[in-house]
């Protein structure tokens, strides 16, 4: 497809606002094989990816370690050229525009603040304020309402080193957003965080999406992240598509499994229960693998009638946990990812 003078994809459709078709990344890596000899070998850390993400949408994309995530992030940033295919941002290509692209986007990593160590974030601010050019009055109305909604009035005179994790994480969402980006990646923006602070970063990001219509790619390992947020997914490994859907249907295919962790009175033998498989048991306390789609209500009372419990809880799958099921049923790589 032809780009416009500008650098812009002339045809890119105004609804998709992130394009992938094909992309390739192809790492060189050399090994030692020998004292003296080097061996290169290639890694193929995204091989062949096809997405459209719409404006407005928020989509998760998750994936084991290693699965590509980052290298896709990268590509989409402009740090990393694709090896092969054709990728758009905002109609952008982004090894290409990488200067132009960065107004239109904000990047938050959950693992590295961008923010500067030393300074108050207010400083901070105001130097992304100049390294953006974004107008004053601009500048000033998105910060009020980043410092409103993300409770960081009584923040803004402290230096950076001084947050907690937590409040780190709100300063770099608001860095992110100060000049309106149409589209905010973020990589794993709730790891570390504690309840409540996990509670305030999502509220903050999907009144976010909802308001401003921000486009959103999350990159998270935390499954209630993607529940709360997004309502598709897309799951990476290996450098390949295998998921792009609903999480709801993530689930049917991976047939996923919550766990019931029963404490009992005393230590007894497994327990024999309907419904579930007791997976584990040690000293008074049994694991109790059951479907993730099932109600664990009825399974919790047979339980109570027939064991002498003391207590109970229930654990999510996580996302490791789904996708490794969507491999043992050699349903990955199926018609799902299109
Ligand atoms: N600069 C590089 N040189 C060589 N190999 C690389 C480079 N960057 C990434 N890789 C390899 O590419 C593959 C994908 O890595 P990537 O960081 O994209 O995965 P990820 O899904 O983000 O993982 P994680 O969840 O651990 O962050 C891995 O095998 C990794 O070792």
């Amino acid at each position: 497809m032809a780009d416009g003078p500008d650098g812009v994809d002339a045809g890119a459709r105004e609804d998709a606002l992130i394009e992938l078709d094909g992309v390739e990344k192809v790492f060189e890596v050399r090994r030692r094989a020998g004292v003296l000899r080097r061996t290169r070998e290639e890694v193929r850390a995204v091989d062949g990816i096809s997405f459209r993400v719409a404006r407005g949408e928020m989509v998760g994309y998750i994936g084991p370690n290693g699965a590509g995530k980052s290298t896709t992030i990268k590509m989409l940033t402009g740090i990393l050229t694709p090896s092969g295919g054709r990728l758009r941002v905002a109609g952008f290509d982004p090894a290409r525009d990488r200067t132009r692209l960065a107004r239109r986007i904000g990047v938050v990593f959950g693992q590295r603040t961008t923010l500067w160590w030393d300074l108050p974030l207010r400083d901070s601010y105001r130097l992304v304020r100049r390294m953006y050019r974004v107008p004053r009055e601009r500048f000033e109305a998105n910060l009020e309402r980043c410092v409103d909604l993300l409770d960081l009035g009584a923040l803004l005179d402290v230096p950076v080193r001084q947050l907690s994790l937590g409040q780190r994480m709100r300063g770099d969402i608001a860095a992110a957003l100060l000049h309106d980006p149409d589209v905010l990646y973020l990589d794993e923006p709730t790891i570390g965080l504690d309840v409540i602070s996990k509670a305030k970063v999502r509220t903050f990001l999907r009144d976010l999406n909802a308001e401003l219509g921000t486009t959103v790619l999350l990159t998270t390992h935390d499954l209630t992240d993607i529940e709360q947020l997004c309502r598709r997914v897309m799951v990476i490994d290996h450098g390949r598509l295998m998921y792009d859907g609903a999480l709801a249907g993530l689930h049917e295919v991976g047939e996923s499994e919550r766990t019931l962790v029963v404490d009992l009175e005393r230590e007894s033998p497994p327990i024999e229960v309907a419904g579930a498989r007791t997976v584990r048991v040690e000293g008074p306390r049994q694991w109790l693998a059951f479907p993730a789609a099932a109600s664990a209500a009825p399974l919790v009372a047979r339980i109570a009638e027939g064991y002498p419990v003391a207590d109970l809880s229930i654990r999510e799958p996580d996302i490791e946990d789904v996708i490794a099921r969507m491999y043992a049923m050699g349903s990955a790589g199926g018609g799902a990812a299109g």
